[in-house]
């Protein structure tokens, strides 16, 4: 079914983190392994973005260990994180508005990677034709859905092992979060890109994971295969009935 094996890239246990007093995660265990896509699912506040900025080390971790890639990154400074080929496409699509598509997807390809830059930026135009079509054109004046794209695409060009995406359907119209999806299902497939997925769209994230976790309150309550998730008569009552699916 799918490229994923069982070593693991990422490993996250008993995470605390806290904002001042007040804690946000609450002792986190949950593992990524290479090729898998593993979508974390939870309400408004539950803690999900605070897990994917704590793995990229802001805000920082008080307890429990973050193992990435072998390497234990829980107390690296943010900017060494960055070097290790973790890509995050943060929640609310951090483009450059005054730079062109082409612009934005340079600022997101590395230095020692400029040699394939004419190549990544092909593949992107492929998985993401309307943004071919905009090359030129500077990315504050794109759609939102073109945005989200373009801010998947910029990450994608650091070539990373790990993708992070936070809420990438957020706000966006049915045909062109189903476009975004079957884009990381391609990449996952065509490539063995590893994804960690944070959704509040839980039916169409877990239809896409292999694996999933449901988070409530900066507690892990549940985990399982996409599949056992989607058909949970608790995650259907509280993330599926009446949901935008
Ligand atoms: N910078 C901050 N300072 C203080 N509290 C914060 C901060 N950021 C988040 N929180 C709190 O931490 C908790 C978890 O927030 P977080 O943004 O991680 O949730 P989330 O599951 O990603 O929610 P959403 O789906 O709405 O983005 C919430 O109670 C939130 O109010």
């Amino acid at each position: 079914m799918s490229a994923a094996d069982s070593r693991p890239l990422l490993t996250v246990r008993g995470v605390k983190t806290y904002y001042g007093n007040i804690i946000a995660l609450k002792g986190v265990d949950v593992d990524v392994h290479q090729g898998e896509i593993v979508t974390l699912i939870g309400a408004n506040g539950a803690g999900k973005s605070t897990l994917m900025m704590t793995i990229c080390g802001n805000p920082r971790a008080r307890e429990g260990s973050i193992v990435y890639d072998g390497q234990e990154i829980t107390r690296l400074p943010t900017h060494e994180i960055a070097r290790l080929r973790i890509a995050q496409s943060p929640e609310g699509r951090r483009i450059f508005p005054r730079m062109t598509v082409l612009e934005n997807l340079q600022m997101g390809s590395s230095i020692d990677k400029m040699e394939f830059f004419d190549t990544d930026v092909q593949y992107m135009f492929d998985l993401f034709p309307r943004l071919k079509e905009r090359i030129n054109q500077r990315g504050g004046t794109l759609s939102g859905g073109e945005q989200q794209m373009l801010a998947i695409a910029r990450a994608l060009m650091a070539r990373p092992k790990l993708l992070m995406l936070d809420e990438p359907s957020l706000g966006l119209a049915p045909l062109i979060v189903k476009q975004i999806f079957d884009a990381i299902r391609e990449l996952n497939k065509r490539d063995g890109l590893t994804v960690f997925l944070v959704e509040q769209n839980a039916f169409h994230a877990l239809k896409l994971a292999h694996r999933g976790y449901v988070m409530v309150n900066g507690v892990i309550t549940m985990s399982g295969s996409g599949r056992e998730l989607l058909e949970n008569p608790e995650v259907r009552a509280a993330y599926l009935e009446g949901g935008a699916h």
